[in-house]
């Protein structure tokens, strides 16, 4: 009786393995890709890739070639690994779908309601919102609003309280989260109406943005497993954590604030013009933009002062470097009375800093550039070699196959702060693979139509706060050889990865101003 119930059973799952490999494995076609489908139904090649996607790519790229195909997560992915067929698929956009991947994803995480116009429920471009008041003329007052915050949030406020006698000492990361996110909010979403000086106010405002904060990272840290489709509602506190943002994010709430973004100014009006969501749905797009303004930078701004204060060369270049530009502006450091101010322009000559930012997100930037097939097509590659893609297939770039690839950087793990900069300590923009002039080697920020909107305020901001601390703090790692703490490679294929842990350091106030 035991044997044939064992039977009947191993029969059955024999069946059913039969069954997957005819209908749920996909056999390749002439001029296709090469495909793996992995051992596991439905999550395919997954596993394998969430361990350490770069490491499970090259070994592809080994085997395959420039372009394969894997399945993940019940996806076909293209995966192309030539740098110099990338702008091939950039090319070729009008085979590919750029929007359908980024909706889904942020009403997968986010909640609201979808913003694909096919959808119809808004009729807003919001790529064209992105632009006008992330880019060009916004950027002025989006810069100078953001200098001012992280001087008050170093400074003024009692977040850090940095004194000239004792050393504070304090995580990286912590200090950078702190600092970054609570300038960051306030400069997007601006600060409740009142007197600045009243007490009430202050502490009001000072509990509602620490609240944000913690609430921030609780729904951060269950990111990726939204994005790889798992339900909020399985994270009972990450949930209620988004909530409670969306609740700060109201528009009732959002009309009692001052000096709010032309972002998030324009997305209020336009939610209320262009599209029938309802008020939470308003509320969980600001919190969409909320994540999308803090989630990258604030692993950016730990690597960037992580590297330059590990590194004395790149404290010495960015010290003077700062200090020349502070000097012909004839700005005074003073940290009782801070009003640093450096213009759009100003910035820009900050070539060093913006070395030392690109070399840390070359080493830390982990964003998958995705694109899904509107239908069956000929993918034509830079080595005059064409491939069919199916319709609803997915293509991506992982641009870590670049920043580490030693054809292009030469000892690519290595960190050196002047590796952007050219034989004039200017920017360097030209970058060779085997002889050949690359026009893609530097991508934390995505790629064509969809590349970060908030990249150019993201590295102004950065840069004002290594300006910053490098004006009025001196800091020191407490273990000066430290080693870099490894990527966290849960969020692989999301952006800017976050270190496994915390490194320590100290800092006080100058003593000689
Ligand atoms: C170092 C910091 C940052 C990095 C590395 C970064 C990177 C990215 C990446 C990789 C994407 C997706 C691009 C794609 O899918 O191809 C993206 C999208 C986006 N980013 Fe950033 N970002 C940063 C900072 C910011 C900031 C400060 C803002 C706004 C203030 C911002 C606003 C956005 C928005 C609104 C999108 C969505 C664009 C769309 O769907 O059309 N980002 N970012």
């Amino acid at each position: 009786m035991i044997l044939s119930v064992a039977l009947i059973w191993a029969v059955l799952v024999g069946f059913c393995c039969l069954l997957w490999l005819a209908v749920g494995t996909r056999h390749r076609k002439p001029d296709e890709p090469a495909v793996e489908n992995g051992l596991i139904p439905y999550l395919g090649c997954a596993l394998q890739f969430g361990a350490n996607p770069l490491q499970f790519l090259r070994s592809r790229q080994k085997k395959y070639g420039h372009i394969f195909t894997c399945k993940i997560a019940g996806q076909y992915i293209h995966f192309l690994c030539d740098p110099f067929s990338y702008h091939s698929v950039i090319r070729q956009g009008r085979h590919l779908d750029w929007r359908k991947f980024h909706f889904a994803t942020s009403v997968k995480a986010f909640g609201h309601d979808s913003f694909d116009p096919r959808h119809g429920h808004t009729t807003e471009n919001l790529h064209q919102t992105f632009l006008k008041t992330l880019q060009g003329e916004a950027l002025p007052s989006l810069i100078e609003t953001m200098m001012g915050h992280l001087q008050d949030v170093m400074l003024r406020s009692d977040t850090l309280s940095p004194s000239k006698e004792q050393w504070q000492v304090d995580g990286i990361f912590a200090f950078c989260y702190k600092v970054m996110f609570e300038s960051g909010y306030l400069t997007l979403f601006g600060k409740d109406f009142g007197d600045d000086k009243c007490q009430a106010r202050q502490a009001a405002q000072k509990a509602l943005v620490l609240s944000a904060l913690e609430n921030f990272k609780e729904f951060d840290k269950i990111f990726p497993a939204l994005v790889a489709g798992l339900p909020i509602h399985v994270f009972l506190s990450a949930y209620s954590a988004r909530e409670n943002l969306a609740k700060t994010m109201h528009a009732e709430n959002l009309s009692k604030r001052e000096n709010v973004s032309d972002l998030i100014s324009m997305r209020m009006i336009l939610n209320d013009s262009l599209s029938t969501f309802n008020d939470v749905s308003k509320a969980r797009t600001h919190v969409a933009l909320l994540w999308a303004s803090q989630a990258n930078t604030l692993p950016a701004t730990f690597w960037s002062l992580f590297y330059m204060i590990r590194s004395p060369d790149a404290m010495k270049a960015a010290r003077e470097e700062v200090q020349q530009v502070l000097q012909d502006s004839g700005q005074v450091v003073d940290p009782r009375n801070p009003q640093l101010n450096l213009t759009r322009e100003q910035l820009d000559k900050l070539c060093v800093l913006d070395s030392i930012i690109k070399e840390a997100m070359r080493l830390s930037s982990a964003s998958m550039n995705v694109r899904v097939a509107k239908e069956d097509f000929l993918l034509h590659l830079d080595n005059q070699e064409s491939y069919r893609i199916r319709k609803d297939d997915v293509i991506a770039l992982y641009p870590p196959i670049l920043h580490y690839d030693p054809d292009i950087y030469e000892d690519p793990y290595e960190y050196r702060f002047d590796r952007f900069l050219d034989d004039n300590r200017r920017e360097k923009t030209i970058f060779h693979r085997n002889g050949r002039r690359l026009r893609y080697f530097y991508m934390p920020f995505g790629s064509g139509v969809t590349k970060c909107p908030g990249r150019f305020f993201a590295v102004y901001e950065i840069k004002q706060f290594l300006t910053l601390v490098l004006s009025y703090f001196d800091m020191d790692l407490l273990e000066p050889a430290v080693k870099a703490p490894p990527l966290d490679q849960s969020r692989a294929g999301l952006g800017i990865l976050q270190p496994t842990y915390d490194v320590d350091f100290r800092y006080k106030l100058k003593a000689t101003l």
